[in-house]
């Protein structure tokens, strides 16, 4: 027999841990009448029960080990997804297709690829691309051009603070520069040209909006011109076969063309805001009329050039044409100034084409496609 005072202690030592959690969920809460059932029963007197008690005292210890776990693992779960959404993903096309390209380029001259050497490249050039975007969503974040209404919300919804973009764009770069490393001691191109291209890539990423700022004096359109296009693409080719060539510059400029779509659409969404914040885009300088103008330029310029080198060169550059359907709708969404997803769905035909590319040039019968 328990003398109920005993039991009395124990529903305390019960209630008084279950105080302390009673904000945490109704679990908890259930716990406490589990515990005040045991002491109408303890008052009766039944040794037996006593085990009872502790059965009771453990689980509920555990239940809250439980509960304080998920907590935990579901916050890490928001805050990693918080992360990857604050890299812009949907944007990552833009960065894969031009090392895919260099990549194909490099097997149809040397007749190989080396795969590792491909996915540290590629690893390479998407983390100085995340890093750019982190670079972008700081700076427009203190600059005071992000807004409620913007695409990019991170810091303006306090999904992640401030120091956390910056860490994270800290270690992405980093990253990057490890990659760089690697890549010296697997690829045979020499040090000073690696060097140069991959801190050409990493300065344009921070300069874009860091520093200077480029993109708030007009020259984001340029900046992306170059890095997503002829850099990005002589840098996967030259890491393959261990040379720099300017094959892959002329090849570049389809893809670069498609990838200033994206930038040039996005800009021209931004244009009320970003005027209202004083900086100054292409999109702003040549207004709505002439931005219509050059995204039908930008979007179906590409799809010239492929049917010249279908027609002049070899039929399999004809593949990225199937995605002209796609082109379309984005015109018409863009003449009717229905901005909103624009970008996105820009990136989506980017990849496609891109791909679509790729594999024309890797089907290409030998000697077919145009070696300058
Ligand atoms: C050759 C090597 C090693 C790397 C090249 C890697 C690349 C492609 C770097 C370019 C990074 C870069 C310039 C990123 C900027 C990304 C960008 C265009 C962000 C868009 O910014 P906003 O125009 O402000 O768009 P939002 O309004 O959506 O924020
Ligand atoms: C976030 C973001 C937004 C863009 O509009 C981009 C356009 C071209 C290339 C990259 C882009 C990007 O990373």
């Amino acid at each position: 027999m328990w003398p109920s005072n005993r039991i009395t202690i124990h529903f305390f030592m019960i209630v008084a841990g279950t105080t302390v959690d009673l904000g945490s969920g109704m679990a908890v809460g259930q716990k406490t009448s589990r515990a005040e059932t045991f002491v109408l029963a303890g008052s009766n007197g039944h040794e037996t029960r006593h085990s009872g008690l502790n059965d009771i005292v453990r689980n509920h210890t555990s239940d809250q080990q439980r509960l304080g776990m998920a907590r935990v693992s579901s916050d890490m779960r928001n805050k990693c997804a918080a992360y990857v959404l604050a890299l812009r993903p949907w944007s990552f096309s833009a960065s894969l297709t031009p090392v895919a390209l260099g990549s194909a380029l490099a097997y149809k001259l040397e007749g190989s690829v080396d795969l590792v050497i491909l996915m540290v490249c590629a690893i390479a050039v998407l983390v100085v691309h995340g890093a750019g975007n982190l670079v972008n969503t700081y700076y427009d974040f203190s600059k005071g051009i992000d807004h409620k209404k913007s695409d990019d919300r991170t810091l303006v919804d306090e999904i992640l603070a401030p120091q956390d973009v910056v860490m994270f764009g800290a270690l992405l770069y980093s990253l990057g520069c490890l990659c760089a490393t690697l890549l010296y001691f697997l690829s045979t191109l020499r040090m000073e040209h690696l060097a140069l291209i991959y801190f050409g890539g990493l300065s344009s990423s921070f300069l874009y909006t860091g520093g200077i700022g480029l993109k708030y004096v007009a020259l984001g359109d340029v900046v992306i011109l170059i890095t997503f296009g002829p850099l990005a693409v002589m840098f996967a080719h030259a890491v393959q076969v261990g040379y720099l060539s300017v094959l892959p510059l002329v090849y570049a400029v389809p893809l670069a063309l498609n990838t200033e779509a994206i930038l040039h659409s996005n800009n021209t969404r931004d244009m009320d805001s970003d005027k209202q914040a004083g900086i100054v885009t292409l999109a702003i300088l040549i207004g709505p009329t002439l931005s219509y103008i050059l995204f039908n330029l930008l979007l179906f310029f590409p799809y010239v050039l492929f049917c010249i080198l279908a027609t002049h060169y070899t039929i399999s550059m004809a593949l990225p044409l199937l995605t002209l359907p796609m082109a379309f709708p984005l015109e018409r969404q863009f003449r009717s100034q229905c901005y909103s997803k624009i970008p996105q769905k820009t990136a989506k035909l980017n990849l496609l084409m891109g791909l679509f590319y790729v594999f024309g040039i890797i089907l290409a019968p030998q000697g077919s496609l145009p070696l300058l």
